[in-house]
């Protein structure tokens, strides 16, 4: 296959030379727009920008292309070969010094070079927009010589099928659509460089602390205004050395403690509610207090209740499940004061009744 493809390409390239003798190749710069191409130079026109994106597809394209710069050249005329009719002329440009047989195309892109922002509106839309006059190989000169007003036309023409997407980038965002590629690129750069992350998650520290800057902030968030909140709130006492809840559980741990209570017999007592009121802590007594139906010795954790000795004696004699649900029902009491349990809770008819039973026997 390699051998045919040698033969077909060097079958076009003497029929190119055939068709258009190098000495047509020899004319100036001066842009003598020939019409030879005419439809190419149409299409050249009208669809610079398509053909340098599109690449090969369109034979028509891409045979400009090749034209215009050598640097793609070789490719494109492998490429354009299939095509030889339409294809041919335009190769012809290539090879040699196009500005002979490409004026035709040429000129439409020195204009669009010129008025570039007219070429991206144009392109935008419909790349079937109006077709420019010729001027376009002056554009293609002045690539290759650095002249200044050349500049801007370089980029358009020589470098159009490489170079295009970036003039486009900047001006119309309907390019960017084309351009997909280099678009995407720059809007990533931009929110990376817009810091939209960063900004959005110390957003949303300092939307946590008040509306101050960065400094205040950090302090801010180091909340004393927030614990100095918790501690005007806090209805905790500051316990006495020893009194902590370690030692309460290491009191409690020991058995022989007893924190029932003294003088009271082994085993759960029945306490009814007389009896409860009597245990209120004073005179001497100890308190009880119950809890869902358990009696419970609450004195000697008094100096070790983190709410204070007083916040606790409110249950003293009386039940406490409500009072003790409402501040902290998180609270174990069980596991706190398991070992100060003094009985179980009963009616006043079931001690009486007991008492008779017992006078009977
Ligand atoms: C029955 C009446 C009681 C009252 C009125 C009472 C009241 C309080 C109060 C006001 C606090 C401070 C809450 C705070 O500001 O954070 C507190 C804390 C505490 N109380 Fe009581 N209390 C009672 C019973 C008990 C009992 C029987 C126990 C043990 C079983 C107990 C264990 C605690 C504990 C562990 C804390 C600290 C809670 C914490 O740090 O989150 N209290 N109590």
């Amino acid at each position: 296959m390699g051998w045919v493809g040698a033969g077909v390409l060097i079958a076009t390239i003497g029929y190119f030379l055939y068709r258009y003798p190098p000495s047509s190749w020899a004319e100036p710069h001066s842009s003598s727009p020939e019409p030879k191409p005419g439809a190419p130079v149409a299409a050249a026109t009208a669809n610079e920008p398509v053909q340098r994106k599109h690449g090969s597809r369109t034979s028509t394209p891409s045979i400009e292309t090749e034209e215009g710069d050598s640097q793609n050249t070789p490719k494109a005329s492998a490429s354009s070969v299939p095509t030889p009719v339409a294809a041919v002329p335009t190769f012809s440009l290539d090879s040699g010094e196009s500005e002979t047989s490409q004026p035709a195309t040429m000129p439409s892109i020195s204009q669009t070079t010129n008025g570039t922002a007219e070429q991206l509106s144009s392109t935008n839309g419909d790349y079937g927009a109006p077709k420019f006059e010729p001027p376009p190989q002056p554009s293609l000169a002045p690539p290759p010589k650095p002249q200044s007003s050349s500049i801007p036309p370089k980029a358009t023409t020589t470098g159009a099928s490489s170079l295009m997407p970036p003039p486009p980038r900047p001006r119309p965002a309907n390019q960017a659509n084309r351009f997909t590629p280099t678009s995407t690129l720059q809007p990533p750069r931009l929110s990376g460089n817009s810091l939209g992350p960063p900004p959005s998650a110390a957003a949303s520290q300092r939307g946590l602390g008040p509306s101050n800057s960065g400094s205040r902030l950090s302090s801010s968030t180091l909340a004393p205004t927030q614990v100095s909140l918790k501690k005007s709130s806090s209805r905790k006492v500051i316990l006495e050395p020893g009194f902590s809840p370690l030692d309460w559980a290491a009191l409690a741990a020991n058995p022989k403690n007893n924190l029932r209570g003294k003088g009271l017999p082994p085993g759960l007592l029945r306490v009814t509610p007389s009896m409860l009121k009597e245990q209120n802590g004073r005179k001497g007594r100890d308190a009880w207090t119950s809890y869902f139906g358990k009696v419970y010795n609450i004195s000697p954790y008094a100096p070790y209740h983190p709410g204070g000795k007083g916040e606790l004696l409110r249950g003293a004699g009386k039940d406490s499940a409500q009072l003790f649900q409402e501040i902290h029902p998180w609270v174990n009491w069980e596991g706190i004061l398991g070992e100060c349990l003094v009985g179980i809770l009963v009616s006043e008819n079931d001690i009486q009744t007991e008492n008779a039973l017992d006078a009977m026997d």
